[in-house]
């Protein structure tokens, strides 16, 4: 079985994963790991952490002269801001009065800080910050890069751009597979508009000196994939559900959209269903249009997978909203430290990482095999089957 696992606080040591499942010989590059990283630090809007941190992996086991063994795959990476916080970390709240600022007492609408608090008896909101916080997030998108390269093995390329920024769309929404891959990785908002992108750093900059914070829209496209991953035999073999659930799953968003999704609901089938037609050379059945954004029945059709997830503003304002002090129970401002005025072009690198381990958990499904050469030789069996049908 695919699968993979993350541990590790915001502020603590080091954030930790394991992805099992892999097949032996898959050449890993630790570059490519760490050029997501990057990507995933990125982007206008972000607060002080990122300056702070330079996220690396370090692989600690199941790569041998830079391939896979077929045995789990650990990998780390360091928190440089551990160093700040160790002292914060290590107090123990019992030993603080109860005004002492190093313990979280004021609990941010919108974050998992009341709710976690409450569940877990934690009279030190920090003790549910540290997992709730989007730092995680770097771990899962070390995770992905080493799916994404399982499937680059088989022809499978994943990108994303931002398409809506604090209510400002990008034009046109929907970008080809080319215009998306010429956003340079540095671009401020990775909208693919120049002009557009300039009102989308007015946008933030705006949000930022009245203390407030935005959301938006990324989209992640997967190009090359092959007809037939997921299942419409049962409820949870289904690819759009188990997308949906992980993307879902990135903190802060609250919408998750297949093709033309929402915008769908409200249209003629005429407008939204894509004709199907077929390529006698290449003896391949394909879609006029790609509305459905690569998913039928919860099968992918062979067309381009489009999934956007839409994020809610975060939850950290500079200007707090009133909350209620957990031990006084009075009236009082939500606590503020630091934080991000906008994610989503972090976000949009993190839904990449989602979608590339949902596909490799798919891929892994479909085509089985200890090693890569066994994969590929039953991947290529079914492409045979395919252009026999
Ligand atoms: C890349 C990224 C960075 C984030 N940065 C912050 C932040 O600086 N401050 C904050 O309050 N929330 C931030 N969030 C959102 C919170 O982690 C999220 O809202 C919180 O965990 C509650 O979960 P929920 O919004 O999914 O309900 C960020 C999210 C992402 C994806
Ligand atoms: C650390 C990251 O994001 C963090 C996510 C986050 C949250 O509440 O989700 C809150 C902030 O944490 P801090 O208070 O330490 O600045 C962000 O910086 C990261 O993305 O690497």
């Amino acid at each position: 079985m695919f699968r993979f696992t993350t541990a590790g606080e915001s502020h603590g040591r080091a954030l930790v994963a394991i992805v099992e499942g892999m097949p032996a010989g898959v050449p890993i590059s630790v570059e490519a790991i760490d050029r997501d990283l990057e990507r995933r630090q990125w982007g206008y809007g972000r607060g002080g952490r990122q300056r702070i941190e330079r996220d690396r992996a370090q692989i600690l086991s199941g790569v041998r002269h830079g391939r896979t063994l077929g045995s789990p795959i650990a990998l780390m990476i360091e928190n440089r801001d551990w160093v700040n916080w160790q002292d914060v970390m290590a107090v123990e709240p019992r030993d603080l009065p109860p005004e002492d600022a190093r313990q979280l007492k004021r609990p941010r609408p919108g974050h998992a800080d009341l709710a976690g608090g409450l569940k877990f008896n934690a009279r030190d909101l920090r003790d549910i910050l540290e997992r709730a916080s989007a730092r995680e997030s770097a771990a899962r998108v070390a995770c992905g890069a080493i799916a994404k390269q399982l499937l680059i093995e088989f022809g499978i390329e994943i990108r994303s751009h931002v398409i809506q920024l604090g209510g400002i769309p990008s034009e046109p929404l929907e970008l080809d597979w080319s215009s998306i891959v010429a956003i340079p990785d540095d671009a401020p908002l990775r909208c693919g508009d120049a002009g557009i992108e300039k009102q989308m750093v007015a946008r933030v900059d705006e949000a930022r000196r009245e203390g407030d914070t935005l959301g938006g829209i990324f989209e992640v496209v997967a190009r090359g994939v092959v007809v037939g991953l997921g299942s419409h035999v049962s409820w949870e073999a289904k690819l759009d559900g188990r997308l949906a659930q992980a993307v879902m799953s990135i903190p802060a968003v609250k919408a998750v959209e297949i093709g033309a999704g929402v915008r769908a609901a409200a249209l003629p089938g005429s407008q939204v269903h894509d004709e199907i037609a077929y390529d006698t050379e290449a003896k391949r059945f394909f879609h006029r249009t790609n509305r459905a954004g690569g998913l039928e029945g919860g099968i992918t059709n062979g067309e381009e997978l489009r999934v956007r997830g839409y994020l809610k503003p975060i939850s950290t304002l500079r200007r707090p909203l009133r909350s209620v002090d957990i031990e006084t129970k009075e009236e009082s401002a939500a606590a503020y430290e630091r934080s991000d005025t906008t994610a989503v072009p972090a976000a949009g690198v993190i839904g990449e990482a989602m979608v590339a381990l949902v596909l490799a958990g798919a891929m892994r499904e479909k085509f089985g095999g200890d090693s890569l050469v066994e994969m590929k030789r039953n991947f290529q069996m079914y492409l045979d089957q395919l252009r026999d049908y």
